[in-house]
């Protein structure tokens, strides 16, 4: 085998580290059960105008629940803000909602933010997000595992046991809330032949919500009652019933949000007087891009 560079030491130094950090919250115990495990990368697809507590506790709670299940091992969590061409009303700038979701993340160890989607010319199908972001987890795994054979025999040795962990290739399952469940139904929002994909190639993590009953969603439809092994149902063991559409609402009448957002997005929203009568009238009347796209006669969708 050639010589490996300083700089690719460099690299596989920098690798090892990463994968050694991503374990650091767990103790040996827990470490050495979870190897077995699925890794599992939880992706969540929305407005977050703006980012709540409740958004981030999705991640925890659903994490909480694969974990128990004995079966998976969460790696990661995603949080990707739709595009400001899906034309909700009262959508801010996807530069701010972006902004306010990593300063509310700063204090996580595991859940990021990712601008792809918001960078793409037009509002992208969640199908497209998910498989997005499956394709770049198993190349980061491959380039992972090319640093791995290329560290000598006696460094590999002492991290074989990091690197068995990333042989296996990871599942990637959409976290939604209860109420996204229910959109599943709207005539003309989704792609029949897209559900498909969501629900029998990557599955679902579905968390409860007042007003909304998941269970009988899946009675309702056959593809999800078919792919029911592939849905995950998290009852929320405190009700929590934060939205987004009610902060925006709370801050353009000057109520305090404290302890339903975090102070760095509160400071962040007063600094650039993010939310407004005017911002709240932001594609008024505008049809949402799934249903233009999906050629609809439904009015209006919020
Ligand atoms: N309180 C909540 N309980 C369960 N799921 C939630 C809650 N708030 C948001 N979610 C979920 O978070 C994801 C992103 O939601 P979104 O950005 O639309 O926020 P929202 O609070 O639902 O907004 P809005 O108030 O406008 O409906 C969706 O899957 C949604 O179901
Ligand atoms: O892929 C689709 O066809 C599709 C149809 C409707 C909605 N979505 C996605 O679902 C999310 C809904 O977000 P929200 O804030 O409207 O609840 C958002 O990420 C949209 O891109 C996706």
């Amino acid at each position: 085998m050639a010589p490996i560079s300083d700089s690719m030491r460099k690299i596989s130094g920098a690798a090892i580290q990463q994968l050694k950090t991503s374990f650091s919250g767990w103790s040996f115990s827990i470490f050495m059960s979870m190897k077995s495990r699925i890794p599992l990368i939880l992706l969540a697809c929305g407005s977050f105008n703006p980012i709540t507590n409740m958004h981030m506790r999705l991640f925890e709670l659903a994490r909480d629940h694969l974990h128990q299940t004995g079966r998976y091992r969460v790696i990661e969590g995603i949080m990707s803000p739709v595009s400001d061409d899906y034309r909700k009303k009262g959508l801010v700038s996807a530069r701010h909602r972006i902004a306010m979701a990593k300063l509310a993340l700063e204090t996580s160890d595991w859940i990021r933010v990712d601008p792809w989607e918001t960078e793409q010319e037009s509002w992208t199908e969640t199908v497209k997000v998910l498989r997005h972001h499956y394709n770049e987890s198993v190349r980061l795994l491959q380039s992972r595992k090319e640093i791995m054979k290329s560290i000598q025999p006696t460094e590999r040795s002492t991290e074989n046991s990091l690197s068995s962990q990333y042989s296996v290739l990871p599942e990637l399952k959409l976290l939604c809330g209860a109420d996204f469940l229910q959109t599943f139904q709207t005539p003309n929002l989704w792609k029949k032949e897209h559900l498909q994909e969501i629900v029998e190639q990557f599955g679902l993590v579905c968390i409860s919500r007042a007003g909304s009953d998941p269970a009988q969603y899946i009675n309702e439809s056959e593809l999800l009652t078919k792919c029911q092994h592939n849905i995950f149902l998290v009852k929320e063991w405190i009700q929590n019933e934060i939205s987004s559409t009610q902060i925006r609402y709370a801050l353009r009448r000057g109520l305090s949000v404290k302890y339903l957002i975090p102070d760095s997005v509160i400071a962040y929203i007063a600094y650039h007087n993010i939310y407004t009568e005017e911002s709240e009238r932001k594609n008024e009347g505008d049809l949402l891009q799934p249903l233009k796209l999906h050629n609809t006669v439904v009015t209006s969708f919020e």
